[in-house]
């Protein structure tokens, strides 16, 4: 498929690129800050870069009538209602974690939360001191999936790609659930798994639990 990269030159940006062109894709659109170069209509674009880009992103979208993978964090709901606004002409997937790992954890917490609606829970988080946002939208997803207000904790320290952890705590026990991204090429790997899958969908707004239970069946 022809694809283009918004954030190209970002840590994410080189990644996805690196692993596209490997399975045979080609790049046909570059966009960083200040700076774009097109050479072909993207069937689709991936957008891992900053919540400032999603204004370009969506004009793009429209422009080229590309499907947009977003992985970009810190979106507000109103960048969230504009997401939703361009579903109604392309087909969007948006997740704040492309990681099989992650949306497992997700599912997992949906499906048993009223287990432990009389627990103690707490999140915490950590990555990479280059980090811009926080918390990540990851522990959002894991609060959502559970379905309560939690506390969230988070830390900026070294190269970690992502770790984070679910404890929910009575007073006597204490169950711990964690996940740990070894390297960020899980989460390119999940942006190639949710481009190819939302490559013939029809327009709407998809998240990567759609690509999981489609894998499922
Ligand atoms: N959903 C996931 O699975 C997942 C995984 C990793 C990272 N992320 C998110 O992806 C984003 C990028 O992460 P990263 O580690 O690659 O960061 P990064 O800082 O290494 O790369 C971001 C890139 O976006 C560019 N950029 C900034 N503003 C821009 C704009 N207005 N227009 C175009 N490009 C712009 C930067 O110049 C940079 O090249 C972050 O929001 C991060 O939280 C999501
Ligand atoms: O490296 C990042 O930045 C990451 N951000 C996502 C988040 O905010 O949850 C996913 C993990 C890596």
């Amino acid at each position: 498929m022809k694809y283009g990269v918004i954030g190209y030159k970002g840590k994410m940006g080189r990644l996805i690129t690196k692993l596209f062109n490997e399975k045979g894709h080609t790049s046909v659109l570059y966009v960083d800050k200040n700076s774009i170069k097109q050479t072909d209509i993207p069937e689709i674009i991936i957008d891992f870069s900053s919540k400032d880009a999603l204004p370009h992103t969506i004009e793009l979208c429209i422009k080229n009538s590309a499907n947009l993978v977003i992985g970009t964090t810190g979106l507000s709901n109103e960048d969230i209602s504009s997401l939703k606004d361009l579903s109604k002409k392309v087909a969007i997937l948006q997740s704040y974690n492309f990681s099989f790992g992650i949306n497992i954890i997700v599912e997992i917490l949906e499906k048993f939360k009223t287990l432990f609606s009389d627990w103690d829970c707490e999140i915490f988080e950590i990555h990479h001191s280059e980090k811009k946002d926080k918390p990540s939208g990851t522990a959002f997803m894991l609060e959502k999936a559970i379905n309560r207000k939690i506390n969230i904790t988070s830390a900026r320290i070294g190269g970690i790609p992502g770790d984070h952890t679910i404890l929910f705590a009575n007073q006597g026990e204490l169950i711990s659930i964690s996940h740990r991204a070894i390297s960020r090429e899980v989460f390119a790997l999940g942006a190639l798994k949710a481009s190819e899958w939302l490559l013939s969908k029809k327009k709407g707004y998809y998240t990567f639990k759609d690509v999981i239970k489609e894998g499922l069946k």
